[in-house]
């Protein structure tokens, strides 16, 4: 609102001139009823119908431009609330992503942000020009005659006090609905996203009636809200039909009696003004019933803006360090709830320029090592430094921008597989897409296929197929640090020999870090790090460790007698 001022500013003024042309026309009607009962001049009749068209015209006038602006106010602020919303949104850390619900993020963007945009343009410019109405019409009945408005009004304490509770009522139940859409959206996303597993376990009817409970509690929190709302216009005409009784009864006594000032023409013209004030009381009146509901949407969307993001760039952050040097953790303690401490003072350095190779049973840490690496977690305690410079005074995308990832949860967009290898480094030329397409052996399908989209998620895409989208993203990055997670092991045999010797040469002088549980397929890394629970229990080179008959030598017999059972 403060950012649409002027504007909002220039609906007031026209409403303005709307307020007024009521009263320029209570006023000439009364004498328009004058000249009629009193057998004036025709002329002056005349004169009098056409300066009512010519107010109605401007008033007409008006009701053509104030909504028009109000509107363009209306979806200015909802393209800004959303556009600010996305900007603060994206600067969030992961964790909030993983422990909130996708559905409530949406809810906010689509549906809070569009009610609240209509609510701060078009509701809140009719509500001005309703109280505007109101105080005009009200202020020249008082002038005209104040016993009898004063009678008129008498009502109005008990209506204020009809509004106030069913404010109280909206607001509350309006909360649980706007909670109940939310999960809802985001029970619906689960299903859909999760059909195949639904398909496969025949769950289908355990979703209906999943949705269907949702959907029917929405439906229920919806009548209840209109059941509340619905006192406010029924109490408001009764309490009109009561000013009315009292406007004609009490003014025709007035009339009648001579101790009082006031003619036939008068009372009509106060009854006149008394239906013209009571269509905007009562708009009004809904309009504090909605302000109410639109109150909880704000708090909703301005929690949004409350969440703060913890990974930020430190003050003077870094640009450039080291990318070649050794990674090293330093005690790090970090647990991702409370509950479950999860690294307790692990210490370990990856060397600069080499492979290093972490295994160990699965849940025992491995993928959040390389996510502290690139700071999608902080550490709680102890320091990750690369080359000698903590990564917490580096910018954090100076950071990010050193590392390559093939992550074990790859995302795919719904566009075509070369769109997908682009999205990571939208500068590369053509010729970098196909060297790196090439590289991971995807450049058949990308020929196959062209610009048809695969699929939301990549839906229309084997697991491979997907695997091999990430190593061909990881190959045009090209940064100076390479992180692996489980990167073929969706790959078959030979696919996976012929990654590997193009993968060999992309770390060639790259400190990598490769994840995987294929115990074979990392023997020859400069260093193994064994971990368990979260422990780094051993670390060496393949021979050594196997020499130490340990723990990695127990996983790699294991393996090995599985494979040959196999
Ligand atoms: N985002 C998260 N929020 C909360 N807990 C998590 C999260 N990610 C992982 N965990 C937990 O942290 C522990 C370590 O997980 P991590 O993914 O690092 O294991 P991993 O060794 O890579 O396992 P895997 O071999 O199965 O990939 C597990 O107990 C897991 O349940």
């Amino acid at each position: 609102m403060k950012r649409r001022a002027p504007w909002l500013g220039l609906v007031l003024g026209m409403i303005l001139v709307q307020g007024v042309v009521y009263q320029q026309f209570l006023s000439i009607t009364e004498n328009g009823l004058r000249v009629i009962f009193e057998k004036g001049m025709m002329r002056e009749l005349l004169l009098i119908c056409v300066v009512v068209f010519f107010l109605f015209t401007v008033r007409g006038l008006m009701a053509y431009l104030v909504p028009r602006v109000s509107v363009w106010v209306s979806n200015s602020a909802i393209f800004e609330i959303r556009r600010d919303l996305t900007t603060h949104m994206m600067g969030l850390d992961l964790a909030y992503f993983e422990r909130t619900k996708s559905g409530e993020i949406i809810q906010r963007l689509v549906s809070q942000t569009q009610a609240l945009g209509h609510f701060i343009g078009l509701a809140t410019a009719n509500a001005v020009r309703d109280l505007v109405t109101l105080v005009i019409i009200s202020g020249y009945l008082i002038w005209k005659n104040p016993l009898l408005f004063t009678a008129a009004i008498l009502v109005l304490p008990f209506i204020i006090w009809v509004m106030n509770f069913v404010a109280a009522k909206v607001k509350r139940v309006q909360g649980e609905a706007e909670t109940a859409l939310g999960q809802y959206m985001s029970g619906i996303e689960e299903t859909v996203t999760g059909m195949r597993t639904v398909k496969i376990a025949s769950q289908e009817d355990m979703e209906i009636a999943r949705l269907e409970k949702e959907t029917a509690r929405l439906r229920d929190l919806s009548l209840r809200v209109q059941r509340t709302q619905a006192l406010v216009v029924p109490s408001v005409d009764l309490s009109s039909a009561f000013v009315y009784v009292l406007v004609i009864g009490g003014g025709g006594y007035m009339v009648l009696n001579p101790h009082f000032d006031i003619d036939g023409a008068g009372i009509i013209t106060f009854l006149l003004g008394m239906v013209l004030v009571s269509d905007p009381a009562r708009m009004l009146a809904q309009y504090l019933g909605i302000v109410q509901t639109h109150l909880v949407l704000l708090d909703r969307v301005r929690g949004l803006y409350f969440e703060t993001p913890t990974i930020v760039d430190a003050p003077e952050a870094l640009t450039e360090f080291d990318t070649g040097g050794d990674i090293v953790l330093d005690r790090v303690r970090f647990s991702y709830s409370p509950d479950q401490p999860l690294f307790d003072g692990l210490t370990m350095t990856f060397r600069g320029g080499q492979v290093s190779a972490i295994v160990g049973a699965t849940g025992s840490g491995k993928t959040t090592i390389l996510s502290l690496l690139s700071r999608l977690y902080d550490v709680q305690d102890g320091q990750i430094t690369i080359g000698g410079t903590p990564i917490d005074r580096l910018r954090v995308r100076t950071l990010r921008s050193a590392f390559s990832v093939v992550a074990q949860d790859i995302v795919i967009f719904n566009s075509s597989i070369w769109d997908n290898i682009r999205y990571v480094n939208p500068d590369a030329t053509d010729a970098q897409i196909w060297t790196a397409a090439e590289n991971a052996e995807i450049a058949e399908l990308i020929r196959a296929r062209g610009d048809t989209p695969v699929g939301p998620k990549g839906a229309q895409l084997s697991g491979g197929q997907k695997q091999r989208i990430a190593i061909a993203r990881a190959f045009l990055v090209n940064a100076p640090i390479l992180l692996l997670d489980e990167a073929t092991s969706a790959l078959d045999q030979g696919t996976e020999a012929r990654i590997k010797s193009a993968l060999t040469r992309l770390t060639k002088g790259r400190t990598t870090i490769v994840v995987a549980h294929r115990l074979s397929s990392i023997a020859d890394a400069d260093t193994i790090f064994v971990l368990e629970a979260g422990q780094l229990v051993e670390q060496g080179g393949h021979a050594e460790l196997l020499a130490k008959s340990g723990y990695y030598a127990q996983l790699y017999q294991a393996q090995k007698q599985g494979d040959s059972d196999g």
